[in-house]
This record gives C-alpha cells, sequence and structure tokens, in this order.
C-alpha cells in the first residue's frame, strides 16, 4: 500500500492578519509549511507529499523548500491551488501517481501535528476504516444560533462533540468519488471528512492531539512559538 499526503498550502490567512500568505509565515524561523511538510515525512507510512501552493507562488514555495534540506527518500511535488480549500485539495489529489491508494490531507496551518497521531491515522485506514480524522473533546460549550438573530437554537451535548484536525486519512477511491460527486466545492463542508460523509461513507475519529491546532489567529502564532521552544529545548527539534 503507498500513502500519499496532500497538503493544501494555497490560503491567504486573512484571519492571521495582512501579510505574507500563511503557510510561507515564519515559525521559529522556519516557514509553517516546512514544518508541515516535515511532520508528513516523518512518518515511515508517507511516501510521497503534494504540496498545494498559492497559484501565483509556486517557483516561491519550490526555492523555499529547496532551502530548507527535507528528508532523503521522500518525493515531494508542488502543484497550484485554487480559490477554495476543497479546489486546493482537488488539484492535488489530480497530481498524485495510480499507485497510491491512501491519502492524506493535512492543512499547512497545522505545522505542529506530532508523528504518532500522523501513523495513527494511517493505521486506522490501513486496518479497513474508509475514513479517518483525529478530534479532541471540547473544552467550551457549543451553541447552535439562528444566525440573523443570534438567538440560540439549540445547545448540542458537548460529550457527543469532537473537534477534528488534520491529517484526515481516505481510502483514495472514497475521497477522489467526494469531490468528483459532492457538488458546489463540497455544499459547505469545511473539512475532507464532510465531503466524504455527504456520500454516505462512514467516517470515524481517532485520539487527535493538542499540539495539532490550526494556526488560525495571531495569538495561535504565539502558542505555536512557545510549542516549538519547548520542543527545541527537550527534543532537541
Ligand atoms: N484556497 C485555499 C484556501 C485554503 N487553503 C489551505 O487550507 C488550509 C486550511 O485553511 P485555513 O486555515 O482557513 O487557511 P487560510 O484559508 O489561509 O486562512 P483564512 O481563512 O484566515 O484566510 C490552509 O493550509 C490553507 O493554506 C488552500 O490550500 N487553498
Ligand atoms: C480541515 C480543518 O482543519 C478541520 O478542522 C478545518 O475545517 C479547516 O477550516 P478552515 O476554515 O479552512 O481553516
Amino acid at each position: 500500500m503507498s500513502t500519499a499526503a496532500v497538503i493544501p498550502a494555497a490560503g491567504r490567512g486573512v484571519r492571521l492578519g495582512p501579510g505574507t500568505p500563511k503557510a510561507l509565515r515564519s515559525l521559529g524561523g522556519i516557514p509553517m509549511l516546512v514544518h508541515a511538510v516535515r511532520a508528513m515525512t516523518r512518518s515511515r507510512a508517507v511516501s510521497l507529499v503534494v504540496v498545494v501552493a498559492p497559484s501565483d507562488g509556486v517557483a516561491e514555495v519550490q526555492a523555499m523548500l529547496d532551502g530548507h534540506g527535507l528528508p532523503e527518500g521522500k518525493d515531494i511535488r508542488i502543484v497550484a491551488g485554487g480559490e477554495t480549500r476543497q479546489e486546493s485539495v482537488r488539484l492535488g489529489l489530480a497530481a498524485l501517481p495510480e499507485d497510491v491508494d491512501i491519502v492524506l490531507v493535512h492543512d499547512a496551518a497545522r505545522p505542529l501535528v506530532p508523528v504518532e497521531i500522523v501513523d495513527a491515522v494511517v493505521a486506522a485506514v490501513r486496518d479497513g476504516a474508509p475514513a479517518v480524522v483525529p478530534g479532541l473533546p471540547l473544552a467550551d460549550t457549543v451553541k447552535q444560533i439562528d444566525p440573523g438573530t443570534n438567538v440560540v437554537t439549540g445547545t448540542p451535548e458537548r460529550a457527543l462533540l469532537r473537534a477534528v484536525q488534520t491529517p484526515q486519512g481516505f481510502r483514495r477511491d472514497v475521497l477522489a468519488t467526494a469531490h468528483a460527486t459532492v457538488p458546489g466545492d463540497g455544499e459547505g463542508a469545511t473539512d475532507d471528512a464532510g465531503m466524504v460523509e455527504r456520500t454516505g461513507v462512514q467516517v470515524v475519529v481517532v485520539p487527535g492531539h493538542e499540539e495539532a491546532f490550526k494556526v488560525t489567529r495571531p495569538l495561535d502564532l504565539v502558542l505555536a512559538e512557545a510549542v516549538l521552544a519547548r520542543r527545541r529545548a527537550t527534543d532537541g527539534f
């Protein structure tokens, strides 16, 4: 079985504030995308990484990855991304060679995911699950609202909720079918598993990790710098 990781990295990072596209911003002196690629290549299961770069930034991303000494023996390819995350993932999937049968989709914006999570997702797909997401229980209570009035319309039972992360892992045919058949750029799905759910395929959750958080807003960068500094002090990377 051959496993590839697709890393959508073509977003602007609007919520992080003005500046360089988010994936190219520095974390501990190294671009966030380089951390994300390394996180995937640390897994022995992953033989190919497809990076989906901003459409006007393919050459820049190529130069950046070339300049950061990525591991030998891993195939790393770059393709141009699209206007939405789902379009970027679709473009990444289109670049996969035929022999790939398990696909991970991992946000460049989750640079610090530990390799144990990557391996656990791959293992669950290899063991027969068609679609797997890492997830964590929530600390906050979540309210459903009427967006027009902000009136609360419900309180889902927190114990039944999970905040899901990436990498999300799929049998390749399952993910390809979802991207080929779910209309309207995913019908509002905010993750790949959400698209797969719309095709009627079962998605299972495995334990996620607090350090796999998504760098979305400025405070997330502060936390990411702190986690990285602690790792460098204790683990040497
Ligand atoms: N057209 C897009 C939009 C998003 N992404 C990627 O999808 C991942 C998750 O998206 P998010 O964290 O929302 O990143 P941005 O879209 O860059 O952030 P924002 O919504 O704040 O602009 C990121 O790695 C981002 O680069 C992508 O490849 N192509
Ligand atoms: C895929 C994801 O990271 C799962 O939590 C999330 O849905 C991405 O959302 P974003 O708005 O594109 O950051």
